[in-house]
C-alpha cells in the first residue's frame, strides 16, 4: 500500500494511506541505504495490524524535490501568507521567500490575509506589484471566512507548504481549512513574545484525502544565503525588458549611469518597494562576500 510521511516522531513515522494515518516503523532496510524517510516522502508500506494502525515503511518513492528548511519532500508549491494591515507586510521578506522558493522550482502564491482591514485601492496596489513579478495573489479574510474557498481550490491533490511571519493569521486559516488541526490562535503582540514555534517540527496537515498542508514554523530564520549578488536581478524577473536599456552589460542597476531599470523605476513602471528590495539584498550579499 502506498501513502505520504506527514511526520516523524522518535523512530516512528506516521503515513497518510487514503483517509486512514498509520504508525510506521522504518525497517533495518533504511539504515543501509543512505536515504532517510522525510516528511511529505510517498512511501510504501506494509500493514502490520489494522485496528491498531500500524505498519512498517519498506519503499520510498523517488523524489520530485526536497526542500532543507523546513525538511519537506515532494513540494507542488507554496503560499506565503502576510497581513494586509496589522501586522504591515514585510516586504523585504516577502521578496526573500519568493527568491529561495523560485531558485528550488517552487511556485508560490501570495496571499494576503485580514483584507477586511484595508481598502480596495490599497489591495489592487499589492496585486499589480507581485502580478507583475509572476506570482498568482490572492486576498482573504481568514477572521471573517472570504477566500477560504478559493485557497481550498487551490491547494486540493497537492502538498503545500504554508509560510508567513507571526501574527497574519496562519493559524486562523489553518482552523478555517481545517477545524479539526485546532490551532492556537491569539493576540499579535503575546505570541510574539511568546516565540512558540521555535522548536516545532515539520507536519503536514491532512486537509483531505491527497490534500496535504505543511504549517512551516520559524519563517524568518530563511536566509539567502546561497545566492551570489550578481544572480539577484534575474529572481526580479520585472526588470529584465528594460534591463536591455542599460547602456553596460551586466549592469547592477545600483550606481551605473544609463540603467534602463532605474529609468522605468523613475517612470513608475517597476515598485520603488521591489526595487528597494533588490539593492537591499543585492549590497547584504556583496557585503558578505567581501569578509
Ligand atoms: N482583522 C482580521 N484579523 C485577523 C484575521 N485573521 C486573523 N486575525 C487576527 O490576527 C491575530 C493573529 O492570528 P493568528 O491566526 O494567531 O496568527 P498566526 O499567523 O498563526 O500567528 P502565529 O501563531 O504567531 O504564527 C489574531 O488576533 C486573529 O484574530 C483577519 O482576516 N482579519
Ligand atoms: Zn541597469
Amino acid at each position: 500500500m502506498q501513502g505520504k510521511i506527514i511526520k516523524g516522531i522518535a523512530g516512528f513515522y506516521d503515513v497518510a494511506a487514503g483517509n486512514t494515518i498509520y504508525r510506521c516503523r522504518a525497517k533495518g532496510i533504511f539504515r543501509n541505504q543512505k536515504v532517510k524517510p522525510l516528511v511529505g516522502d510517498w512511501v510504501e508500506i506494509e500493514i502490520l495490524d489494522e485496528k491498531d494502525r500500524e505498519g512498517n515503511l519498506t519503499g520510498i518513492l523517488p523524489r520530485t524535490n526536497e526542500l532543507i528548511r523546513p525538511a519537506v519532500a515532494n513540494v507542488d508549491q507554496a503560499i506565503v501568507v502576510f497581513a494586509a494591515k496589522n501586522p504591515k507586510p514585510n516586504y523585504n521578506l516577502l521578496d526573500r521567500f519568493l527568491m529561495t522558493m523560485e531558485k528550488q522550482g517552487i511556485p508560490v502564491i501570495v496571499c494576503f490575509n485580514k483584507k477586511d482591514l484595508v481598502k480596495e485601492k490599497e489591495l489592487a496596489q499589492l496585486e499589480s506589484i507581485y502580478e507583475q513579478c509572476g506570482h498568482q495573489v490572492i486576498f482573504i479574510s481568514a477572521r471573517e471566512g472570504n477566500g477560504i474557498d478559493e485557497i481550498r481550490d487551490l491547494i486540493r491533490g497537492k502538498t503545500t507548504v504554508l509560510a508567513g511571519p507571526s501574527g497574519v493569521g496562519k493559524s486562523s486559516l489553518m482552523n478555517q481549512l481545517n477545524p479539526d488541526a485546532n490551532m492556537e490562535v491569539g493576540a499579535v503582540s503575546r505570541k510574539i513574545q511568546r516565540g512558540r514555534h521555535t522548536t516545532r517540527h515539520s507536519e503536514l496537515i491532512m486537509i483531505e484525502e491527497g490534500t496535504f498542508v505543511l504549517d512551516t514554523p520559524g519563517f524568518s530564520s530563511l536566509f539567502i544565503d546561497r545566492f551570489e549578488e550578481d544572480e539577484v536581478k534575474d529572481y526580479f524577473q520585472e526588470f529584465a525588458p528594460y534591463a536591455e536599456q542599460c547602456r553596460f552589460q551586466g549592469c547592477s542597476h545600483t550606481h551605473e549611469p544609463d540603467c534602463g531599470v532605474k529609468k522605468a523605476l523613475e517612470e513608475g513602471r517597476i515598485s520603488r518597494i521591489r526595487y528597494e528590495n533588490y539593492v537591499n539584498i543585492y549590497q547584504e550579499l556583496k557585503e558578505k562576500r567581501k569578509w
